[in-house]
């Protein structure tokens, strides 16, 4: 536990370790020991409360908390929360430190750490003008998919929904009750006048027919009166009991739309309420945009596709978590191929592969066995994106193949590619199969949470009474906080102070369900 008056507490920690310190999100780039020198300083943003284990306070975006066994759940605002820098010991209300003496980013000095790639927004603004690109591409050579209505479900709209009909198609009862002539009392008919009836027969001036809501009213109807106002007598005769206007509870043929007019635009994403309303419009099929076909490749020779980690090895989490997660984002995904660390292998699927995106995994960054860079240039590949200021998943690359295809290479640490997922794969495969991007939008965060003297943080919140909750276990290599995540938070470098907005990315399956979007 941290010493009252002893923010920084016994360094280093974890059993005399410094291990895990490099991988410090804000600073593993610095170095260790300028990290702690700047942690000593006070000019991280960090909370060094009384009594909070310093594993928690500096390293608390890879540590679990101290005691227990806790969630990512667990007080989510203290994972990642050093957002502030009070004073041990004292009841003063703690101060904001935004890292005050770190250059911005775009100073990007090399002296004394790493500082390469696009900024964050620039690299999602270069992946969406990659998919522009090729979608337009791919207008010229593909014609839309006509598909089922139940097939477009997810899919966007190839051309406007035009009605094949006048909404309502015939003047319609809104009500149950009795289609009356003129004014009452009225002369009541036997015949009922029910929905799917063809062509009541007209009534005369006096006569009321009993009618369900949305049959055809008659010819000559001059209002509908509701079961509720009216009253019939023993000799059959109707009387209102509530004023009736002329003309109410008459839906007019083409209240809604007259056959011809333009209902949505083209590149509206095909949702519940646009099937239905394409089925009343009078369609059969849709036609779609055609999805972007997208190839995972799977690398690395440590990777068990079963059974428990052992003997070094270990269970390849992407490639069960990236397909669904690619489908969701509008994508067919033809194969998910596992190639190890065969450099060969790696160039032949790059080389033969027809689809739209290669999205790889792992081998991104320069170690013995990271064979995508080279690949890449021995391909002739053109590197849109190399490296994002972002962390994590800085290592995540974008590059165009010719022919309008690109390649996505997602670093292998799992959350480092959640990342680069969000940051290049989205962006690209929304433009190229025409998804319009959602509207931004933030809340404000529970906690405050510390900063990257440079780069962009990508940090799983969970969202609660409208404010957003950082998680725990949110290290690059951990997925443990992100599976309990509603979202991203967007962090800025130098980052956020409690009740600040934060910019959200959303999750798909938060608000739909697992069950409707993956399809
Ligand atoms: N000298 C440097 N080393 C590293 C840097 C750096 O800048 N300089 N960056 C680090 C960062 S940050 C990341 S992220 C990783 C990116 O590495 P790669 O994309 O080359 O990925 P690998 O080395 O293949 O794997 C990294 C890590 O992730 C595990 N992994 C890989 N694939 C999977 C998978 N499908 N499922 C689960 N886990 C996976 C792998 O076993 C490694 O532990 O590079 C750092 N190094
Ligand atoms: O830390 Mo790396 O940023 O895992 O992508």
């Amino acid at each position: 536990m941290t010493e009252p008056g002893n923010p920084v507490g016994r360094l280093p920690v974890d059993g005399g370790s410094t291990e895990g310190l490099d991988d410090l999100d804000g600073f593993d780039d610095l170095g260790i020991q300028e990290a702690l020198t700047l942690v000593n300083e006070g000019r991280t943003a960090g909370v060094f409360a009384p009594g909070r284990p310093r594993a928690e306070t500096l390293a608390a975006s890879e540590t679990p908390a101290a005691s227990g066994t806790p969630s990512a759940l667990d007080t989510p605002g203290t994972a990642g929360t050093p957002g502030t820098a009070g004073t041990p010991g004292t009841a003063q209300a703690p101060q904001v430190l935004h890292t005050p003496q770190t250059p911005p980013a775009s100073e990007g000095s090399r002296a004394g750490h790493r500082h390469t790639g696009l900024p964050w927004r620039q690299a999602r603004a270069v992946a969406d003008r990659a998919g522009r690109a090729a979608r337009a591409a791919r207008h010229r050579s593909r014609t839309p998919a006509q598909v089922p209505l139940d097939a477009a479900l997810g899919r966007v709209l190839a051309a406007p929904l035009t009605a094949l009909t006048d909404l309502p198609p015939f003047d319609t009862s809104a009500m149950d009750g009795w289609a009356v002539a003129g004014p009452g009392p009225w002369q009541v008919r036997e015949d009922q006048v029910l929905a799917g009836d063809s062509e009541p027969a007209p009534l005369a001036d006096g006569e009321a027919a009993p009618i369900a809501t949305g049959a055809r009213v008659p010819r000559d109807t001059t209002a509908v009166l509701r079961t509720e106002h009216g009253r019939p007598d023993q000799a059959g005769r109707l009387h209102a009991q509530r004023e009736t206007g002329y003309g109410q509870d008459i839906r007019l043929r083409g209240q809604e739309c007259r056959s011809g007019d333009q209902l949505l635009p083209a590149g509206t994403p095909v949702t519940p309420p646009v099937l239905g309303l394409a089925a009343a419009a009078g369609y059969d099929t849709l036609a779609v945009a055609s999805r972007p076909c997208v190839e995972i490749l799977v690398l690395g020779d440590e990777l068990l596709t079963a059974g428990r980690p052992r003997d070094g090895l270990i269970r390849d989490a992407l490639g069960p978590m990236l397909p669904p997660w690619l489908r969701v984002l509008g994508a067919e995904v033809t194969a998910v191929r596992r190639l190890g660390d065969d450099a060969e292998a790696l160039r032949r699927a790059v080389v033969d592969s027809e689809a739209d995106l290669i999205v790889t995994t792992g081998g991104t960054a320069a170690g013995p066995v990271d064979h995508v860079h080279p690949i890449l240039h021995a391909t002739g590949a053109d590197l849109l994106v190399d490296g994002v200021q972002v962390r994590p998943g800085h290592p995540m690359l974008l590059a165009r193949l010719g022919d309008g295809r690109h390649l996505v290479g997602l670093p292998g640490n799992p959350l480092a590619a959640v990342s680069g997922l969000l940051t290049l794969a989205q962006p690209l495969l929304r433009a190229l199969g025409e998804h319009p991007a959602p509207e931004p939008y933030a809340l404000p965060l529970a906690e405050g949470v510390q900063g990257h003297p440079h780069d962009t943080r990508l940090v799983p919140v969970v969202l609660r009474a409208d404010r957003a909750h950082p998680l725990h276990y949110t290290g690059p290599a951990m997925l443990r906080g992100m599976a309990a995540a509603d979202a991203l938070a967007v962090i800025p470098p130098g980052g956020l102070r409690p009740g600040d907005e934060s910019e959200l990315l959303d999750l798909p399956w938060t608000l739909a369900g697992t069950g409707v979007c993956f399809t």
